[in-house]
Order: structure tokens, then C-alpha cells, then sequence
């Protein structure tokens, strides 16, 4: 018999914990950042998009110097736009002098060609700037996979916990909820996602010791992930 539910034709990917270790994200990407951030807005304090993220900064939390705010931030890996501007900005030049490599999980790179091979649209949605994501994909141990993606979404959409970011995202893209698959490690963010009527997916990481929810699936890679949804890309899973 046909199964009467349709195959996703979009998969939008969350990023650290699901094609990114978090080892990566916080024991190399982070410590850059903090390492470099106090030189950064003292050797970029004239530039337009530096004065911007002090000026957010600054209306979030009046009461302390922006950079020991932004440093705080970090500490608590607050998902919070001008830290993640900034992050942005600041590991660009990390990856530009070669000092900082993307490192993903070994199963992602095949199985995101496959799937755009297969025509599939393919979009990122990080806390991450989308300044940050291009970097990331532009600069992995396989080479640069910003080809891929047609799409990259972060928190000027809003947060990935709400419902309303999920359906901004449809709507900009011009996609129908139903036909988008959303994979994340983070049961919030797939709940959000669910309550806006994409299909979710949990992608539960050994490596990050990362905890599974019960109330969607649940994959321990893409491959598998493709075989819950019956989409390509399903060896090795
Ligand atoms: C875009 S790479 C850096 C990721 C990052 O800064 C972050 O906060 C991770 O958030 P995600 O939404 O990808 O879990
Ligand atoms: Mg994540």
C-alpha cells in the first residue's frame, strides 16, 4: 500500500550537536571568540557594524561595559544576536589565516551531496549569524559546502524555540511546512518546529552525549535520519 505521508522535499539543519560536534562549537569556536574579543572592539571600534552590535549590546544591558557583557554571554552560551554577530565577524578572521578549520560529523558532507544530488533544498537554521554559518560550511576538513544551501536562516527570524520563527521561515522561502524536515539535537527547538507543522527529527549524537526526547524520532545520524523519511542518502546508517 502507498504510504499516504509525503517524503520531505526541504531539510532545514540546525548546526551544533547535529552536523557539527559540540566539542567543536565550544572547545574551539567559543575560546577563539572570548580570546579575541576585547582586541576586536578596540581595533574595530570605528567600524559601522561594531558600533551597532556595542549600541544592542548596550540596550540589552545598560548597566555594564559591553565587553565584559558580551564576554558573560559566551560564559553562559546565550544565544543572543550581537554576541552572535560579533562571534561572526570575529571568526571570519580566524578561518581566513587558517587558524580555524570546520570540523563535522563524518557522516554529514556525503550525505547533504546526496541529497542535493537527489533535489532536495537544503537550509541551515542556527543561532549562529548567518555571517557565521556561511563560515562554517565555507570552510570544512571536505572543503567549502555553502553550495548546497539555498538558504540560511538565524535569529533575525527569531528564536528557535518559538513556533512564529518556524513559520517566518516557511513563509520567507515559500515553502509549505508539511514538506520541510527539521533536524536538531535540542527537543524545544523540534517541539517549535512541530507546533508549526514541519517534520521533525531528533538527532541524538553519541559524541555529545546528547539525551533523547520521546516525543519525536529520533536518529544518531543523517543516514539514518533519511531512512526514518525514506529520503536518499540512507547507507551507512
Ligand atoms: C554557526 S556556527 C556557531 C554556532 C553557534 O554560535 C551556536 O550558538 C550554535 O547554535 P545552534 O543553533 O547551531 O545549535
Ligand atoms: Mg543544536
Amino acid at each position: 500500500m502507498k504510504s499516504s505521508v509525503s517524503a520531505p522535499r526541504v531539510v532545514l539543519l540546525d548546526i551544533e550537536g547535529t552536523t557539527a560536534p559540540v566539542s567543536f562549537v565550544h572547545q574551539i569556536l567559543f575560546p577563539y571568540a572570548r580570546g579575541c574579543l576585547k582586541d576586536y572592539l578596540d581595533e574595530h571600534a570605528d567600524d559601522a557594524a561594531v558600533q551597532k552590535i556595542v549600541a544592542d549590546v548596550r540596550k540589552i544591558a545598560p548597566d555594564k561595559s559591553p565587553a565584559e557583557q558580551l564576554i558573560s554571554w559566551i560564559d553562559e552560551d546565550a544565544k543572543v544576536a550581537p554576541l552572535k554577530e560579533l562571534q561572526g565577524l570575529i571568526w571570519a578572521r580566524g578561518y581566513q589565516q587558517g587558524e580555524l578549520t570546520a570540523r563535522l560529523y563524518p557522516d554529514v558532507a556525503p550525505v547533504l551531496q546526496k541529497w542535493s544530488e537527489n533535489g532536495l533544498t537544503l537550509a541551515v537554521y542556527s543561532s549562529g549569524s548567518e555571517a557565521a554559518q556561511r563560515l562554517i560550511y565555507g570552510h570544512t576538513e571536505q572543503g567549502d559546502l555553502t553550495p548546497l544551501f539555498s538558504h540560511f536562516f538565524d535569529l533575525r527570524v527569531g528564536g528557535k524555540k518559538e513556533a512564529d520563527s518556524y513559520r517566518a521561515i516557511v513563509k520567507e522561502a515559500g515553502w509549505q511546512a508539511a514538506d520541510v524536515l527539521f533536524l536538531s539535537d535540542v527537543t524545544a527547538e523540534l517541539d517549535a518546529a512541530a507546533e508549526a507543522g514541519l517534520k521533525v527529527c531528533q538527532v541524538v549524537r553519541p559524541e555529545d552525549g546528547t539525551v533523547a526526547g520521546t516525543s519525536h524520532p529520533v536518529a544518531a545520524s543523517l543516514p539514518e535520519a533519511a531512512r526514518h523519511f525514506a529520503l536518499p542518502g540512507q547507507e551507512g546508517a
